[in-house]
C-alpha cells in the first residue's frame, strides 16, 4: 500500500489529502501538523476550517484511510511520497522584508524529512514558493540524507476557497514539475498515478520544475491582475456613468478574454494574492528586472486604490465624517463560503472607519468575534504564521461589536456596509431595515449584491461600486 504523509493541515493539507484519500482507497493519508488544536478539529466533529462539501468527504475516508496526526516524524518517516503544504508568509524582517517569501517553515520541514527518513522519498512541493525553492530544497535534503535518495517534485495547488472541494474533485489542470533526469521522470510518474485515478490524463500537466514552480505564482498574478484591471474600470465607469457590470459583460463576451474573474469589488483579499504577486516582484527584482517588478506591483497599487477609495466614498458621503456614526458592517471574510478573514478587504476598510472615529457593528455568518478582534489588531503579514506561532489577542477594539444576524448589526445605523457577497445578503428584507435605520439612511455595496435602483426607491441612499452614482454622490467632489 502506498502510504502518502502530508505536512500542514491547513486550507490546502486537509481538502486536497480528503479528496485524495476518497479518491483512492488503496492509498494511506496521514495529514500531519505542529499545531496540536489544529489535528485535535480535523479528529472532532467541528472540522477547523469551514468548506462546503468538506465534512462529507472527511467523514467517508477519516479513520479508514485518512488520518490526522501530530505525531509528525513517525509519519513522515513510513511515507513513500510527502506533500509539505505549511506556510510560506511574506517576510516581516530582514532581506526582502514585506515582499519575499520567508521560507522558515518550509526548512523546517525539510530538515526534519532528511533527520527521520530512513527510505527512498519523493517529496512534494504543496505550498506556493518562489522559483528556485526546489534546488534549495534538494540541498538540505541530499546534505543531510545519510545515504537516503530523495526527488523533489513541484505540485502546487489552484483551488480556491469555498469550491475547494469542487475544484479538487474535476480541477481545470494538476501540475507536476520535476527534473528530467530517469529518477525525476519515474517520480513524476509516481505521483501522476495518484491524480490518475480521477483526473483524466489529458489535464495532467508534467513540465520541469521551475515551469511549475513559476507557473503558480503567474497564475495567481494572472487573476489578481484582472480583478484589478476591472477595478480600475470601476472608478471610470463611475466618473463617466457607465455601468461595470456591463462593461464586463460586453468585454467578456470575447471569448479571448472570458467572463470569469471580472466582478468589480471593493478589492481582492484572500492568504495569496498579495503575498505570491509580493514575492513574484521580488524575484523579478532579485533578477535584475525592475520593469517587470513594476508592472506586477500595480496590480497591488491599484488593490490598495479600490479599498482607499471605497473608504473615502463612505466618509465624504456621510458629511465628511463618520465619526461617532454606528456603520453596520456586513460580511468580514475575503469571499463568501469561507470563514478565512486572511487579508480580507474588510480589515483595511473597518480600520479606515475606525481611524475617522466610526462605531461599528460587524456581522458574518462564519466569522468570530475573536478573530474580528485578532484581525483588527495584528500586524501586517503576522496573521500568516502557525496560530500557536501568533501574538497573543491583544487588548480588543472598544468600537467595534459583533452580532450574529444582520437585522442587529443595522439597527439604528446611520449607514451599511457590504463587505462580502454573502447570499443571504441578497434576501435581505431592505425595507424592515431602513425602517429600523438613522436617515439619510446610507447603504455603500462594496460587491455589487444589491439592486440599487430598488433601495433607492425604499429611500436609501446607494453607492454601489463602478455603478453609476445616486445624485447625492454625484454631486459631491470626486475622491480618490
Ligand atoms: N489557502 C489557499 O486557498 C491556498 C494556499 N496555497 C498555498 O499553500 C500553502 C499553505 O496554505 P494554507 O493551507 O492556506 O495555510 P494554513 O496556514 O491554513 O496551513 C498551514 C499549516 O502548516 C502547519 N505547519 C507549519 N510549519 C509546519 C511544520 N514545520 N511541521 C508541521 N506543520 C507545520 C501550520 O501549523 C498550519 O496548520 C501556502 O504556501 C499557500 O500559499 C495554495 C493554493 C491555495
Ligand atoms: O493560491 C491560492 O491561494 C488560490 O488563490 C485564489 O483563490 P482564493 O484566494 O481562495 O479565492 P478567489 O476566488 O480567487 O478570490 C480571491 C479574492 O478575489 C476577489 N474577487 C474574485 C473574483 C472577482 O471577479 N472579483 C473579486 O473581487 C474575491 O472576492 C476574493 O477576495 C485562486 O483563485 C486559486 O486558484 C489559488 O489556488
Amino acid at each position: 500500500m502506498v502510504k502518502i504523509c502530508c505536512i500542514g493541515a491547513g486550507y490546502v493539507g486537509g481538502p486536497t489529502m480528503a479528496v485524495i484519500a476518497l479518491k483512492c482507497p488503496l492509498i494511506e493519508v496521514v495529514v500531519v501538523d505542529i499545531s496540536v488544536s489544529r489535528i485535535t478539529a480535523w479528529n472532532s466533529e467541528q472540522l477547523p476550517i469551514y468548506e462546503p462539501g468538506l465534512d462529507e468527504v472527511v467523514k467517508q475516508c477519516r479513520g479508514k484511510n485518512l488520518f490526522f496526526s501530530f505525531d509528525v516524524e513517525r509519519h513522515v518517516s513510513e511515507a513513500d511520497i510527502i506533500f509539505v503544504s505549511v506556510n510560506t508568509p511574506t517576510k516581516t524582517q530582514g532581506l526582502g522584508a514585506g515582499k519575499a517569501a520567508d521560507l522558515t517553515y518550509w526548512e523546517s520541514a525539510a530538515r526534519m524529512i532528511a533527520d527521520v527518513s530512513k527510505s527512498d522519498k519523493i517529496v512534494v512541493e504543496k505550498s506556493t514558493v518562489p522559483v528556485k525553492t526546489a534546488e534549495a530544497i534538494e540541498k538540505i535534503l541530499t546534505h543531510n540524507s545519510k545515504g537516503i535518495k530523495f526527488q523533489i517534485l513541484s505540485n502546487p495547488e489552484f483551488l480556491a476557497e469555498g469550491t475547494a472541494i469542487e475544484d479538487l474533485f474535476s480541477p481545470d489542470r494538476v501540475l507536476i514539475g520535476g527534473r528530467e533526469t530517469p529518477d525525476g521522470q519515474k517520480a513524476i510518474k509516481a505521483l501522476k498515478a495518484v491524480y490518475a485515478h480521477w483526473v483524466p490524463e489529458e489535464r495532467i500537466i508534467c513540465t520541469n520544475l521551475w515551469s511549475a514552480e513559476l507557473s503558480k505564482l503567474a497564475a495567481n498574478a494572472f487573476l489578481a491582475q484582472r480583478i484589478s484591471s476591472v477595478n480600475a474600470m470601476s472608478a471610470l465607469c463611475e466618473a463617466t456613468g457607465a455601468d461595470v457590470s456591463q462593461v464586463a459583460h460586453a468585454v467578456g463576451k470575447d471569448t479571448r478574454i472570458g467572463a470569469k474573474f471580472l466582478n468589480a469589488s471593493v478589492g481582492f483579499g484572500g492568504s495569496c494574492f498579495q503575498k505570491d504577486i509580493l514575492n513574484l516582484v521580488y524575484i523579478c527584482e532579485c533578477n535584475g528586472l525592475p520593469e517587470v517588478a513594476n508592472y506586477w506591483k500595480q496590480v497591488i497599487k491599484v488593490n490598495d486604490y479600490q479599498k482607499n477609495r471605497f473608504v473615502n466614498r463612505i466618509v465624504s458621503s456621510m458629511f465628511n465624517t463618520v465619526s461617532g456614526k454606528k456603520i453596520a458592517v456586513l460580511g468580514f471574510a475575503f469571499k463568501k463560503d469561507t470563514g478565512d478573514t486572511r487579508e480580507t478587504p474588510a480589515i483595511d476598510v473597518c480600520k479606515g472607519l475606525i481611524d475617522d472615529k466610526a462605531k461599528l457593528s460587524i456581522y458574518d455568518p462564519q466569522v468570530t468575534e475573536d478573530q474580528i478582534q485578532r484581525d483588527l489588531t495584528l500586524n501586517k503579514f503576522d496573521w500568516d504564521h502557525p496560530a500557536h506561532l501568533q501574538p497573543l489577542s491583544p487588548a480588543s477594539k472598544k468600537d467595534i461589536t459583533v452580532v450574529w444576524n444582520a437585522y442587529e448589526a443595522t439597527k439604528d445605523a446611520h449607514g451599511i456596509c457590504i463587505l462580502t457577497e454573502w447570499d443571504e445578503f441578497k434576501n435581505l428584507d431592505f425595507q424592515k431595515i431602513y425602517n429600523n435605520m438613522q436617515k439619510p439612511a446610507f447603504l455603500f455595496d462594496g460587491r455589487n449584491v444589491v439592486n440599487p435602483q430598488k433601495l433607492r426607491d425604499i429611500g436609501f441612499i446607494v453607492y454601489s461600486i463602478g455603478k453609476p452614482l445616486d445624485p447625492w454622490i454625484k454631486d459631491l467632489p470626486a475622491v480618490a
